[in-house]
């Protein structure tokens, strides 16, 4: 297939949720497209929410979520940060480096990039990131570096913190002005029939959502786009990491997945 040339000059920042880390094939052929996309910066933000329940399983602890986001007691915080900053983040540069890409693995503080405040939402250690500073990304961008960033971040008193990773993408995204493409394990947001939806907007969303269709993980997802889609003013797609070949077809200006609108 003929390579795309970048549609802009906008970095891509795409986020990969937690399943493909358990499907080292998927992982891998998403890595080869990224490696093999021609004049594109990318930025990869990582989840690693199953990776999580299990570690925060073995070690006795019961986990609880709230609209899809992970009630953080600050006794789990260390487990969560090994799991995510540690163990997924060093997965997954190591594959991207078994691939001859030169990959650097990072968490939102490093560089003052993204700076968090505690969610108001009564979820313990959970942070609320915004975007800081540019230079670290700008440099590693510039170096053709392939940056890859946990969703751990901290507070102004140096605590650290769990993000959600769609929210972690998001505020990487507004930190470069980037386009985003959020990559699950599902092509799209789905109806009350299980089809696809090619386009949703907040009214469609909200009113999804309150129905229960929306659900569990997707929720935080759709929340975290339509925040992205209403600050950059332009839609963000949702799509499935199973196909990869997908993000050519996106560079290309193609519509894939379900593109979460701006309000007008
Ligand atoms: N309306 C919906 N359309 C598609 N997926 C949905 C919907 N509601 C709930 N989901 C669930 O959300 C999951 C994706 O969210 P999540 O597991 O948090 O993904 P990730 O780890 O990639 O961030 C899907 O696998 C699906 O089970
Ligand atoms: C606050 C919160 O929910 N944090 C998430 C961070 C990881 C994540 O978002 O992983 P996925 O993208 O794989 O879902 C968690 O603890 O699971």
């Amino acid at each position: 297939m003929a390579l795309s040339k970048k549609l802009n000059n906008k970095p891509l920042v795409i986020k990969i949720g937690g399943a493909i880390l358990e499907k080292a094939s998927a992982l891998q052929s998403l890595l080869t497209v990224i490696a093999s996309l021609q004049n594109q910066a990318v930025v990869l933000v990582h989840g690693g929410g199953c990776v999580v329940d299990e570690m925060l399983s073995q070690a006795g602890f019961t986990t609880e979520k709230k609209h899809g986001l992970r009630v953080t007691p600050q006794e789990q915080m260390q487990i969560i940060s090994g799991a995510l900053a540690g163990s997924v983040n060093k997965s997954i540069v190591a594959a991207a480096s078994s691939l001859n890409m030169h990959a650097v693995g990072l968490s939102l503080s490093d560089g003052n990039m993204v700076s968090c405040t505690l969610s108001e939402k009564d979820l313990g250690m959970v942070g609320e990131p915004s975007a800081q500073c540019s230079k670290l990304l700008d440099s590693l961008i510039n170096a053709n570096f392939l940056p890859i960033i946990s969703s751990i971040g901290s507070l102004k008193s140096g605590e650290l913190v769990n993000v959600n990773a769609d929210d972690a993408a998001v505020a990487i995204c507004k930190l470069l002005n980037a386009e985003l493409l959020l990559l699950t394990d599902v092509n799209g947001v789905k109806d009350g029939s299980g089809q696809y939806i090619p386009s949703l907007n907040n009214e469609q969303a909200s009113s999804l959502i309150d129905q229960g269709v929306i659900a569990g993980g997707m929720t935080a997802k759709v929340n975290a786009a339509l925040n992205a889609a209403n600050q950059l003013r332009r839609s963000i797609a949702v799509a499935s990491w199973q196909s990869p070949e997908q993000i050519i077809h996106l560079l290309n200006g193609e519509n894939i997945g379900t593109r979460i609108q701006p309000s007008s």
